[in-house]
């Protein structure tokens, strides 16, 4: 009897973690237990020192899971596939080389350097962002979505009280006294899990959308808890007017956010009142919040109102956050260390998506129309 082996061939990849410099930004890309899959699947992860630290994860833990530890960003920097959670600084622009696959959140649209960086080296660049199902969903920003949306109403009501700066509404009221006033423009993921923890606490809660269908979606879940409005610069105007908490939760993916409240709109508002430009990552959707903000000095005010515009807001949550987002992340890792790239592009328009630049063009359209650089389709 003659016995046939099948030879499996996988592709061995060295993945790197380095540690997150950006301001208070305590994740990091992979859990020990996304780790311990990559090293199961034969492939090699190096994660820098103490980078796990703020997200609850001991340099034992890794090493334990199968990973190797390396001193430094830049030998972290220096493997095959790198694995991150925000955007490259420009500190970090050094490390980008034409054979290196970045998986990560980019948020392009509005980094017009790292765009340019990311080109002149050729990175195959993935946008955890832009990852996207047929059905429209983008299971690699669902998780933070959902953390950004749920701390936009801690937040707010925790700026909203007279020793932070806000006018001093509880929002949810007492006996004998009106309810805060939460309008959250954007009921996607952010927007509903914002709109979730305001009607825990007892708001008020206006939920405003442009797309009709996503309205009555709300309208099933929340019932006569919230109220549903279609997206217009009148019923925009009107409802922040009202406000004592205005969150900004659109999307439109890849592209920069649609300035959707204006100065104006803002100068209406009572002053202590809040504003959370969740969006900030993509340009933000307030007139008046024209920079992203950090986690040491989240807030400032512009016509009285307070503007909090953290780009990283799940960077404050990092246990929770890193967790989360392993467990989004990790299948897509595990396909691109698995097949290599081209394959797993090849293999699934999902993860094909992601692919923001390669080989020194721009290869989504969001993304090429904002900065006018040619759109070229990658294919594989
Ligand atoms: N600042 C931070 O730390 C974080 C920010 N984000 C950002 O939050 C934003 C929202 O993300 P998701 O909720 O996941 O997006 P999503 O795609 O689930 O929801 C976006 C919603 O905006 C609505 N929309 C689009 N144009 C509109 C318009 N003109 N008027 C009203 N509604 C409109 C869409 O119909 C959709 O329901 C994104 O910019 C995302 O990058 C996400 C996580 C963390
Ligand atoms: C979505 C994103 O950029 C973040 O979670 O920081």
């Amino acid at each position: 009897m003659i016995k046939l082996t099948h030879k499996v061939i996988t592709i061995k990849m060295t993945v790197g973690v380095p540690k997150e410099i950006k301001n208070n930004e305590n994740r990091v890309a992979l859990t020990p237990v996304g780790a311990e899959a990559l090293v199961a699947a034969g492939h090699k992860v190096y994660v820098q020192k103490t980078a796990g630290e703020g997200s609850g994860f001991t340099d034992a833990g890794y090493v334990d899971a199968g990973a190797t530890l390396v001193d430094t960003a830049a030998e972290a920097w220096s493997f095959e596939m790198v694995m991150k959670v925000k955007e490259p600084v420009e500190t970090e622009f050094q490390y980008f080389r034409s054979d290196l696959v970045l998986f990560t959140y980019l948020h392009l649209a509005a980094e017009p350097k790292l765009t340019s960086a990311l080109l002149e080296k050729k990175v195959t660049a993935i946008a955890y962002e832009t990852i996207q199902l047929p059905n429209g969903q983008l299971p690699l920003l669902t998780p933070m979505s959902e953390v950004a949306g749920r701390m936009s109403v801690q937040v707010g009501a925790v700026y909203l009280e007279k020793p932070n700066g806000g006018k001093g509404v509880l929002l949810s009221g007492v006996p004998g006294t009106r309810r805060g006033r939460v309008t959250i423009i954007g009921g996607g993921v952010a927007g509903t899990n914002a709109a979730k923890i305001a009607v825990g606490l007892g708001a008020e809660v206006t939920i405003i959308d442009s797309n009709l269908d996503r309205l009555r979606q709300l309208d099933d879940i929340f019932g006569y808890q919230i109220s549903t409005v279609a997206s217009n610069p009148s019923n925009i105007a009107k409802a922040v007017k009202g406000s004592d908490l205005v969150i900004g939760a659109v999307l439109i993916p890849g592209a920069k956010s649609p300035k959707l409240v204006t100065e104006a709109m803002i100068k209406t508002m009572e002053p202590g009142s809040v504003i959370v430009d969740i969006a900030i990552d993509q340009g933000g959707m307030f007139e008046t919040a024209d920079h992203a903000t950090t986690h040491d000095n989240p807030v400032y005010i512009k016509h009285n109102v307070l503007h909090y515009s953290v780009g990283n807001m799940p960077g404050a949550v990092p246990h929770t956050s890193t967790i989360a987002l392993t467990n989004a992340t990790l299948g897509y890792a595990l396909q691109i260390a698995n097949k290599g790239f081209a394959k797993a592009f090849a293999d699934s328009p999902a993860l094909l998506k992601g692919l923001n630049t390669y080989n020194g063009t721009v290869s989504y359209k969001a993304v090429a129309d904002v900065y006018q650089y040619p759109f070229v389709e990658a294919v594989f």
